[in-house]
């Protein structure tokens, strides 16, 4: 069933923003691009967030991951409050429970595709040599990507370069993945591949939020946010039997329409 859930918190949250704000100077000014964003993520949740461009998502998600500070509000993941921690202790943080996916990854262009994966959790010493290939191992079968692992990044097509950027982003078994525009630069096929990647992973636990123009990503999600002017407005549930995708899409896209989007 499709449903319409109501823009509150819960206690159960994993992720929860109180009242952020955020302002970008342009040309001398403060000009305030999230207006009081209230948002909260059970654990285990896939979110998506959609809205017109210029509407605040990307801030939105780089302020609730820590990667940009938010000028009031409050932001937590778990019992931490992000916004109090210190800029060390928060990259400390965001390295070891969050992971992101971009809509292209960068790699590191004269290693093969596993060298790549592996570095990043080298770097932060994690485990042993051996624990980080079999991590990434597992990671890249599920990916399909095993048979490339010796490929350099150019070698690879561009969704086959994303779902390495995914295996790359949950090396440290990340408690929660933020996404900006995953599939952006992907062709349909390609971000198929990568949406059902991302839908396998979230069922097995990982809580997501997505920041999305696409529909048929939105679709995939538990939940959609959709944000007009820095302000949450709406958000459509599609928990439950919501039925083949299609039927899903359809909600996405009626949703959208009814607000304008
Ligand atoms: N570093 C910055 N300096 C000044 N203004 C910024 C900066 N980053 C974003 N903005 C502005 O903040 C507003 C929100 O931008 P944001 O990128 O969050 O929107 P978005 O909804 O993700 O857009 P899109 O869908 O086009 O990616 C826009 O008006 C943008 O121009």
């Amino acid at each position: 069933m499709i449903t319409t859930v109501s823009p509150t918190g819960s206690d159960t949250a994993l992720l929860s923003a109180h009242a952020v704000t955020k302002s970008f100077t342009v040309d001398g000014r403060a000009v305030e691009v999230l207006h009081g964003v209230d948002l909260s993520i059970a654990n285990g949740e896939f979110v998506t967030v959609m809205g017109p461009s210029g509407s605040g998502k990307s801030t939105l998600l780089y302020g609730l991951s820590g990667m940009d500070a938010v000028d009031a509000g409050t932001v937590r993941l778990d019992q931490v409050e992000l916004t109090a921690l210190t800029s060390d202790l928060l990259a400390d943080h965001r390295r070891e429970h969050m992971g992101f996916v971009f809509q292209q990854p960068t790699m590191l262009r004269d290693l093969g595709l596993l060298e790549n994966i592996v570095l990043t959790s080298s770097l932060d010493r994690v485990g042993t040599p051996a624990d980080r290939v079999s991590r990434a191992e597992e990671l890249m079968r599920r990916a399909g990507i095993w048979d490339l692992r010796a490929r350099m990044p150019a070698q690879v097509s561009g969704g086959q370069l994303q779902r390495a950027g995914i295996c790359r982003a949950l090396m440290r078994r990340p408690r929660i993945v933020f996404g900006d525009e995953p599939t952006g630069s992907l062709n349909r096929e390609s971000a198929e591949q990568i949406l059902d990647l991302l839908t396998e992973l979230n069922r097995d636990g990982t809580t997501m939020l997505v920041v999305t123009h696409d529909v048929r990503v939105a679709a995939r999600a538990d939940r959609v946010v959709f944000m007009i002017d820095g302000r949450i407005v709406d958000e459509l549930g599609l928990t439950g039997d919501a039925g083949p995708d299609l039927a899903r899409v359809d909600a996405v896209i009626g949703r959208m329409r009814e607000l304008g989007i």
